[in-house]
Formats: structure tokens, C-alpha cells, sequence
């Protein structure tokens, strides 16, 4: 490694120089072709030398003996000698597959496999796994990998990647994968291990259309954000829903109900109506411009007259709305048509073709004008919202046969103070209006929690995705918004994704069989169709603690778990977690988290305050929604690695009990 960073040093001190040099004699606006590539070998350079300093991480954590008698090591990077020769396979080059999926059962080629352990970049050990013997280990290095306290952000996990995870993260690129996976079972770890795999694997189509993961909130992108920089991938977009629907713009706030409504898939059919409902008839449109529908419409152009009969113009309407995807297109299409009618004649009548400049004027004329305003008038997502929501006949028209009237009522609003629903009825309407820039698209999108996101907001994904594959991580029993899925099969429909793979992960590697155990009491009170989670993990601790005053059984829990090492997660309804605050101020390596905001997050020990106010507490926005409490407080017995205290001062929730 450290010839590569010699020779990288090398290459970077002969094109930096040259940069600086071919600079100095351009005069401002100019480019020599050697600044061009002084600067492309720069910006090649200075991210590798970064990669290359890296001293404490192990070069490599694996090594497989192949039958013919070749062996291979394999790392996070790829590290070669002086002759070029691999010393060191990537973990995401074909050969590695066989590191990761070779059994007794299924040897692939493989006749032995080493697993190394390390702390940092020291060997602490390694276990071998002769196959041809038909040996195979319950792997020591993997449960001390899992149960290795917690330091802070979600680390990657490249060395210990189990077989049925690694068949998802090497899955071909063209693939949409949908993975339900109870707690624990690493569907975050797959998705971020795909994103890298997939960047290595298709550099140039994807580094160009780029690479998207797409979260619940800040503080889980925080908490992932370390993964990919770790194993090399600097150029992935983390977003939160929120960020890409733009709701985090929003200024004003939809109560419940309007808010369900709006996140509705039917706004969907409602929007396009509310757009195309635009469109008028050809009769009409004459009277409109001054004409009488049996003349058709008459066009003065300088001493010449033309004329378009109705039928042409029906004709031209029909092809309009036929052949256009959008709305703005098929009024430039009914444009162009008109044009083209009126120019035949004049070929006819003159012998040779007009130019375009006069085809420009016959747009211009007024006939063509009021009549094509009338027909077809031109519009933008704004106008179209505030007419959906301020007028009370065209919301009605837009909505009769979709919406119930009383659902209809809640559609109001003002688009220049948008809520965060607003915004996705408004990108709804964009999408019937003018066409997506297809280089605005996402070569792949990784959506996790994905349960959660309403079906106008999957839609809004589906449309930075366009041709682009997905992959969808969530558990169905984790589903905390109102709108949250109910099933995968309608969750990738909103996505707009049709052939899709679907698969379930069950085991459990984050929360010990104990913890999961008491989770899975709750599960079949959440009434979905989910697998529950077996743990592979015998150790860890479970304590249920009654206490007469909640605050010092949550203090003593507390002190209690600092003895040990590792992060200390303490989860409360939001109310109660507000109200502790100050009670935890201060304290090292002990995070409060609210009930609603614990998703995806992980801590070594983890309390849980009060089960029953996090059952009853609202939905975030006030809402009272059926079940959303008992999720949250399966979301929170389900996010410790080694332990969990459960503080109690009123009865435990029912469902707890086994
Ligand atoms: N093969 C593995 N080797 C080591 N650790 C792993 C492996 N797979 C998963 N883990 C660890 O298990 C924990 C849970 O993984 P992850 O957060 O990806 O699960 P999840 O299915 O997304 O959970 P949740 O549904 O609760 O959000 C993480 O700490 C992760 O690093």
C-alpha cells in the first residue's frame, strides 16, 4: 500500500505542477488542454492519496484457497505489488463472491476459507474453515464483530457479510429489489453495501446518473453517513424524504384528516384530471376566438386568408392528446398542427415552402392566439393548485367520482404557503405538465423504512427514478405514519416499479433472543403479515424494572447501564422524553431518544421508559391513528444490541405480557 501511495504521490506532484504551470500564461476565459488535464489528474489524485493514508483499518479481513491452488486475500480496497498483480481483492470484485458464499454444502471452488479478526488495523486472530472436509464454524469473529460496543455512527460491515445479504447487495444492477426484513436483520446494512457494490460494479453508467439513498430523518442519515466514506463511495446522495419532496420548505401545516387526504394515491387521478380537464373542445374554442364553428377558424396572414375546417382541427386535437405525455407538450403539438395545415395550402397555392420564421407568425396571429388559449390553455402547477383548492366548481369537477364530497372539502390550501403535502400534490401536477429532465433521474435508488412513505410520496421517488432500478429496505410492523404501507406489492406500485424481486430476512443479528422474544409478544398485535425475527445471538440481558417514582427508576437504569461499556439509548413517549431532558443532561454516551424518532437508530444498552404512555401517545401532528403506539414501542424494545431495561411505573401494556 505504501508503493501505491508513492507512485500515487508522484503522479499527483507531476500534474499539480503542470496545472500551476499551464495557469500562469492564460488570460481569464482561456483553457489549454493541459490545465484540463492537469486538473482532471488533481482531482483523480487527491481523494486516492486520501484512501491510500488510511493506516488503521486492516488491508484485508479474509483469504480463500481456490481447488486449482490459487488464493486470493480479500480487503476493503483493492491492493496490488510492482508487477500489478492482485495482493489484495476488493470485497465487491466477482472473485469475493466466492469468499462470502462458499459452503460445505456448496463449496464453489473454494477448499478452505480464513476468516481475520482485528481491532483497528492489529490481527487479533483468525478461524479456517476447511470445505473439501466439510467444515464449517459458528463464527467467534462474527458475534464479537456484532456484540463490539458502539461508539457512535453505524459502522460497515464488509468483513462478516453472511451469505443471504450478500446475494442481495450483488444483485445485477437492472434489479428492483424489495426486502422485508424484521429488526435487526440488516436491511440498512444491505442497502448501503449494495450502493457500493453497484458503484463499483457499473462505474460509468452510475457515477453519471448517480446513486441515491433516501431515509426517514436527519438523525438516521447522520447515523448512516459514516458507512459508504468508509468503504470508498464519496459520491452517493443521502436524502430524507422530506428533503427530496421538498417538505422540509413547507411554512404552513394540513390538520389530519386534509393531510390523509392529500397523501392519498387517488390525488394522483384527481391532479390529472384537474390538468387535462383543461383541454376543451373544438367548437367551443372557435366561439371563444370570434369564429362560427361550421367556418372553422380563419387566419389573416398580411394579404392572404386560410382556412382550418373543423375536421382538421378535431383531428389535430385528437392526435394532440394521443401522442403527448404531457400537457404542455401536446399544446406545442396542436400548435405545430395548425401551422402545418395553414402552410400545406400555402405550399399549394405559392408552389414552394415558407420558412420558419413565417410559420413563427402564423403562431402569432390572433386568431391562432385566442383560439389555442381557449382550446388548450396554457398553465403551471401553481395556477392548477390554486384553482383545485380556491375554486369550488373546478374541485368539484376534478374530484366528482374519485373523492367523496367531504373529502373534497379538505383540498384547500394556499400554494404560496404550501404544507408539506401541498408540495407533493403540486409535483404531482408538474408531472402531467412538462416532461422530467431524464438526466435529473437516479441511475438507482436505495429507499429504507421505505413502509413508511405515502403513496403520493412514493410517487414523487418514482419520478426522480424514471428508468433507474430501486431498492426497497422496510418491515411492514415498523410502519409509523398514517399512511404507512400495508403491503409491498401496492408500496412498489407506487414506486412504479413492476418487476420486482421480493424477499424476507429473518435473521436477527442486532437484538439478543431474549430482547426479541419479549418484541416478538408484541408483533402479532401490530396485524401485519410479517415473519418474526430469530436472533443469532444467545447472549445479552433483559430487566424489567417496576418503579414507584418513574424519574429515579429511569436515573438509577441509567447508572446502571454506564457501567458497562457502549452507547446508552434511554427511549420515552415524546412528551416524557421532553420532560427527562433535564434530568440526562450532560451525561457521556447516553442519547434520549422520542419514541417517534428511534427508527433505524441502535444502541449496545437501551431504556425504555414508561411502555404504556409510548402505546398511547398521538401520532407526530396530534392524530390519534389506530395502532401507531404499539409500532413505536415495537420499534423501541427492538433497537438494543446487548440490553435493555424497561422502567415501569403504571401496568405494562397487555400485549407485552406472554
Ligand atoms: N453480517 C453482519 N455482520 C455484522 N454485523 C451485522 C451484519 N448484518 C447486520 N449487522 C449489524 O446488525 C445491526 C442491525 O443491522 P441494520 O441496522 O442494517 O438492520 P435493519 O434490518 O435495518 O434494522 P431495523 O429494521 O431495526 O432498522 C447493525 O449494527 C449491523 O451493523
Amino acid at each position: 500500500m505504501a508503493a501505491m501511495r508513492d507512485l500515487t504521490e508522484a503522479i499527483h506532484r507531476t500534474y499539480a505542477g503542470e496545472f500551476d504551470e499551464s495557469g500562469k500564461n492564460l488570460g481569464i476565459g482561456d483553457v489549454g488542454s493541459d490545465q484540463h488535464f492537469g486538473w482532471a489528474m488533481a482531482n483523480y489524485t487527491v481523494p486516492r492519496l486520501a484512501d491510500l493514508s488510511d493506516r488503521d483499518i486492516a488491508l484485508f479481513f479474509g483469504r480463500i484457497w481456490m481447488d486449482d491452488g490459487e488464493d486470493f486475500h480479500i480487503g476493503r480496497r483493492h491492493i496490488r505489488d510492482e508487477r500489478n498483480d492482485p495482493l489484495v481483492l476488493d470485497w465487491r470484485a466477482p472473485l469475493a463472491e466466492q469468499y462470502y458464499r462458499a459452503s460445505a454444502h456448496d463449496r464453489r471452488d473454494v477448499a478452505k476459507r480464513r476468516r481475520f479478526g482485528f481491532q483497528g488495523a492489529r490481527l487479533t486472530g483468525f478461524e479456517d474453515e476447511n470445505l473439501v472436509l466439510g467444515e464449517e464454524v459458528a463464527s467467534d469473529i462474527l458475534t464479537a464483530e456484532i456484540e463490539r460496543p458502539r461508539t457512535g455512527p453505524m459502522r460497515d460491515i464488509v468483513a462478516t457479510i453472511q451469505p443471504d445479504q450478500d446475494e442481495l447487495i450483488r444483485r445485477e444492477a437492472a434489479v428492483n429489489l424489495c426486502v422485508q426484513g424484521a429488526p435487526g436483520t440488516g436491511k440498512t446494512a444491505v442497502g448501503l453495501h449494495r450502493a457500493a457494490w453497484l458503484l463499483y460494479n457499473y462505474t460509468g453508467k452510475l457515477t453519471k446518473s448517480g446513486v441515491l439513498i433516501v431515509g426517514p430523518n436527519e438523525g438516521f442519515l447522520s447515523y448512516i453517513s459514516g458507512v459508504l466514506p468508509t468503504l470508498g463511495e464519496t459520491s452517493v446522495w443521502q436524502t430524507t424524504v422530506q428533503q427530496l419532496t421538498g417538505a422540509h420548505t413547507a411554512t404552513a401545516a394540513d390538520t389530519h384528516e386534509a393531510a390523509l387526504v392529500k397523501h392519498d394515491e387517488r390525488i394522483a387521478l384527481v391532479c390529472e384530471r384537474a390538468v387535462w380537464g383543461h383541454v376543451g373542445t373544438v367548437p367551443a374554442a372557435l366561439a371563444a376566438a370570434g369564429a362560427a364553428p361550421e367556418e372553422g377558424l380563419l387566419i389573416a396572414d398580411g394579404g392572404w386568408r386560410w382556412r382550418l375546417g373543423l375536421t382538421y382541427l378535431e383531428e389535430a386535437l385528437a392526435n394532440a392528446r394521443k401522442h403527448s405525455r404531457t400537457y404542455t407538450a401536446g399544446r406545442k403539438a396542436l400548435e405545430d398542427a395548425i401551422v402545418q395545415g395553414v402552410r400545406r395550402q400555402a405550399e399549394i397555392r405559392s408552389g414552394h415552402s415558407p420558412d420558419a420564421k413565417w410559420g413563427t407568425g402564423i403562431k402569432r396571429t390572433p386568431a391562432v392566439r385566442s383560439f389555442l388559449d381557449a382550446l388548450w390553455p396554457k398553465l403551471n402547477a401553481k395556477t392548477v393548485l390554486k384553482k383545485l383548492y380556491g375554486d369550488p366548481a373546478f374541485r368539484a369537477d376534478a374530484t366528482a367520482g374519485i373523492l367523496t364530497e367531504a373529502e373534497a372539502a379538505l383540498l384547500t390550501g394556499r400554494p404560496a404557503r404550501p404544507t408539506a403535502a401541498d408540495l407533493l400534490v403540486s409535483d404531482e401536477l408538474e408531472s402531467h405538465l412538462n416532461l422530467r429532465d431524464p438526466s435529473a433521474s437516479f441511475g438507482h435508488i436505495v429507499i429504507d423504512e421505505a413502509q413508511d412513505l405515502s403513496p403520493m410520496q412514493c410517487r414523487v421517488i418514482a419520478r426522480r427514478s424514471g428508468k433507474g432500478s430501486v431498492t426497497v429496505l422496510g418491515d411492514l410492523a415498523q410502519g409509523t405514519t398514517p399512511w404507512a404501507a400495508a403491503s409491498w406489492e401496492d408500496q412498489m406500485r407506487h414506486l412504479g416499479k413492476d418487476a420486482v424481486e421480493h424477499t424476507e430476512l429473518t435473521t436477527g443479528f442486532r437484538v439478543p433472543a431474549v430482547i426479541i422474544e419479549l418484541a416478538n409478544r408484541v408483533l402479532p398485535h401490530l396485524r401485519v403479515g410479517v415473519a418474526p425475527a430469530r436472533s443469532i445471538r444467545s447472549d445479552g440481558s433483559l430487566d424489567v424494572v417496576p418503579a414507584a417514582d418513574l424519574d429515579s427508576g429511569v436515573r438509577d437504569a441509567v447508572a446502571k447501564a454506564l457501567d458497562e461499556e457502549g452507547l446508552v439509548g434511554v427511549i420515552a413517549a415524546d412528551e416524557r422524553a421532553a420532560a427527562l431532558a433535564p434530568l440526562l443532561a450532560g451525561l457521556d454516551r447516553v442519547e434520549l431518544v422520542a419514541a417517534s424518532l428511534a427508527k433505524g437508530l441502535e444502541f449496545d444498552h437501551v431504556v425504555v421508559v414508561e411502555p404504556v404512555e409510548i402505546v398511547e401517545a398521538p401520532a407526530t401532528g396530534g392524530a390519534t391513528v389506530e395502532g401507531v403506539g404499539l409500532r413505536h414501542l415495537y420499534v423501541a424494545l427492538t433497537r438494543a444490541v446487548s440490553r435493555l431495561t424497561v422502567v415501569h411505573s403504571r401496568p405494562l401494556p397487555a400485549e407485552m405480557n406472554a
